[in-house]
């Protein structure tokens, strides 16, 4: 794990939305279509904001989300809606959009299709995930009743999660499958996550999840 600092949270925006515009053009010169997978949340706003605008050819770039929350579109905590105001406008409005949310009272009774749209499209190519104080990354919470699935070995592309202080049920992208992504980042601000993040390092994955993507993982931080 490597950490960058940022002398603020507008400059961590500016360079981070460079660093993935740059890697996704890279990708798309030996590679027909990229896989961009970002995560919701209350960071990465500002990022979207900024990347939206990049020169890339965003017609050849699939964008999916590293976890949804279990809540129609229009939903308030939807990720989605994050994703298709701050991130799919712009030039990047020509980007498709691979959804984990499907109209169904559980995440169980579409996991099979949601899972058979996006398995062609893996592995990622680059990968944006996010952190909670409590070292939740992705949907894989501590203490969740899916999280031994989602961290083992052989788990399945998409896993359903409930519990673990999440509000609502969740669809989560596995360990397994975000760690196979060429490049993998993480966006984090303020002190308690920094602490969070350096805590996690010793501690079990049941415990930190983000422990269980740490490996070549880059850290962008500020304060
Ligand atoms: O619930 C979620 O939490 C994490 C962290 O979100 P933040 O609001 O603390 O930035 C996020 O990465 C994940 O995608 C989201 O579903």
């Amino acid at each position: 794990m490597k950490i960058v600092e940022y002398a603020d949270q507008e400059m961590l925006a500016i360079d981070l939305a460079n660093v993935l515009a740059g890697e996704l053009t890279a990708t798309l010169e030996h590679e027909d279509r990229a896989l961009f997978v970002v995560p919701g949340g209350s960071t990465p706003g500002p990022v979207f904001d900024d990347l939206c605008d990049a020169d890339l050819d965003w017609a050849r770039v699939d964008v999916m989300l590293s976890d949804e929350r279990w809540v129609p579109e229009v939903h308030v905590r939807s990720n989605t809606r994050l994703i298709r105001e701050r991130l799919l406008t712009g030039r990047a409005a020509k980007a498709r959009y691979l959804p984990l949310y499907a109209k169904a009272e559980a995440p169980e009774e579409v996991l099979p299709e949601l899972e058979a749209n996006i398995t062609p499209d893996l592995p990622i190519s680059v990968l944006l995930l996010g952190m909670g104080a409590d070292m939740h990354t992705a949907s894989m919470f501590p203490g969740a009743d899916g999280l031994e699935e989602a961290l083992a070995r052989n788990a399945p592309v998409l896993v359903a999660m409930r519990g673990g202080g999440a509000p609502e049920p969740r669809v989560t992208l596995s360990a397994r499958v975000l760690n196979e992504a060429m490049s993998k980042h993480l966006i984090i601000t303020g002190q308690q996550k920094r602490a969070a993040l350096e805590r996690a390092r010793g501690l079990p994955h049941p415990e930190a999840p983000i422990a269980a993507v740490m490996s070549d993982l880059i850290v962008h931080w500020a304060e």
